[in-house]
């Protein structure tokens, strides 16, 4: 199989904001709603900040159970094409979600230090299942985008919430890890002294701990290290959440980062539905790549979602040990996740 990284063009998204914009006064009609889901929380309101600037959105809905009005009041004063709608509580969700093409979920609360990301099970897992069900109901053709954590459990929940609700098509629903692969560009740009703008990491598995991996093998440009430094920001990579969590010091995970990195993933799915060629992205979606049910594998995009699951690529023999330890425990979180969505009603 061809490498993965001849084939992972860089998405069509880029790494300013500058660009982005750009990108989309090209590529973008003023055409589509976008629906951000936890909007007024750390990762919801700059992601949102992002998005207003997105040419090809048409209509910004923003909800939350609490301060949505005064952020939708605020964005709406930024002289962009984007109209901003503000929601708050159960109530507004229908008109929130009705019509929208791609649908952002940061919901949820964050860890504080000495969590895992399966420690906010308990409390985001119900919040996951409800707006799901919501979505499935008002836009079930639309683009989900899962944010919210433990995502190795959210995305299933999500699916399984889905086909209880009647909606057999799940292959819009993407859990986004492109954290991950914004982390790998930078760190491995720095350690390699690489124009970071240039620099490409497929990552893949899941979004937590040993269930991410980076596969530095098919890096663009191409490149190497002995293997201990490789075991080294391999870990740092995997780790990087936590990192932010123990920096921020009870101040919550990371947001910012989260942020550019949502709203890069939402601006190719806009991509994906204008119909651009080499849209691709990894994304932590329904998976027969391994035997986890749900896997992150590079995609090309497009309007109906998935055109190609690119899999695994050439891997090296870390890296398919690294596999072999992740599917297990992404085994784990899939099946808590579809448990809990088989007794949520
Ligand atoms: N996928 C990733 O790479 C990644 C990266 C960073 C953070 N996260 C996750 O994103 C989530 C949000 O993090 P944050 O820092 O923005 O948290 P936050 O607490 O700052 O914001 C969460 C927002 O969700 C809202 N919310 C809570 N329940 C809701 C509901 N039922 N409906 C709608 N909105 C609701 C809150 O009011 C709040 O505004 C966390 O679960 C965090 O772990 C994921
Ligand atoms: O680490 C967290 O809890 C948030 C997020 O999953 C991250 O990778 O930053």
């Amino acid at each position: 199989m061809a490498s993965v990284a001849k084939q992972f063009l860089r998405p069509s998204t880029v790494n300013n904001l500058t660009k982005l914009v750009r990108n989309f006064s090209v590529t973008g009609q003023n055409n589509y709603k976008v629906a951000v889901l936890g909007a007024s929380g750390g990762i919801g309101q700059p992601m949102s900040l992002l998005l207003k600037q997105t040419p090809a959105i048409k209509q910004l809905a923003l909800y939350d159970i609490a301060h949505t009005p005064g952020v939708a009041a605020d964005l709406s004063h930024i002289d962009t094409a984007a109209q901003v709608s503000g929601h708050i509580g159960a109530e507004q969700l229908g008109d929130c979600l009705t019509g929208s093409d791609v649908v952002v979920i940061p919901a949820g609360v964050p860890r504080k230090p000495g969590m895992t990301r399966d420690d906010l099970f308990n409390t985001n897992a119900s919040i996951v299942a409800d707006l799901s069900k919501a979505c499935a109901k008002y836009c079930p053709t639309a683009f989900i985008c899962i944010i919210s954590n433990p995502v190795n459990s959210t995305v299933p929940i999500c699916c399984e919430i889905y086909k209880k609700s009647g909606v057999s098509d799940t292959s819009k629903i993407f859990g986004v890890t492109t954290l991950d692969v914004v982390r790998s560009n930078a760190f491995i740009a720095e350690a390699k002294g690489f124009d970071v703008s240039k620099v490409n990491v497929p990552v893949i598995g899941g979004h937590a701990g040993i269930t991410i991996i980076p596969v530095i093998s098919q890096c663009s440009p191409s490149c190497s290290f002995e293997q201990p430094a490789l075991e080294a920001i391999t870990e740092r990579i995997q780790d990087a959440g936590t990192e932010v969590v123990k920096a921020k010091a009870g101040a919550g995970s990371a947001t910012l980062s989260m942020a550019y990195a949502g709203a890069r993933f939402a601006a190719s799915a806009l991509d994906a539905l204008s119909g651009k060629d080499n849209v691709v992205e990894c994304a932590f979606i329904q998976s027969s790549i391994t035997a986890a049910t749900y896997f992150s594998t590079p995609l090309l995009l497009g309007p109906n979602g998935v055109k190609k699951n690119f899999g695994l690529g050439n891997l090296s023999d870390y890296e398919k040990k690294l596999v072999d330890a992740c599917v297990p425990e992404l085994q784990k979180s899939i099946k808590k996740g579809e448990e809990f969505a088989a007794n949520f009603h």
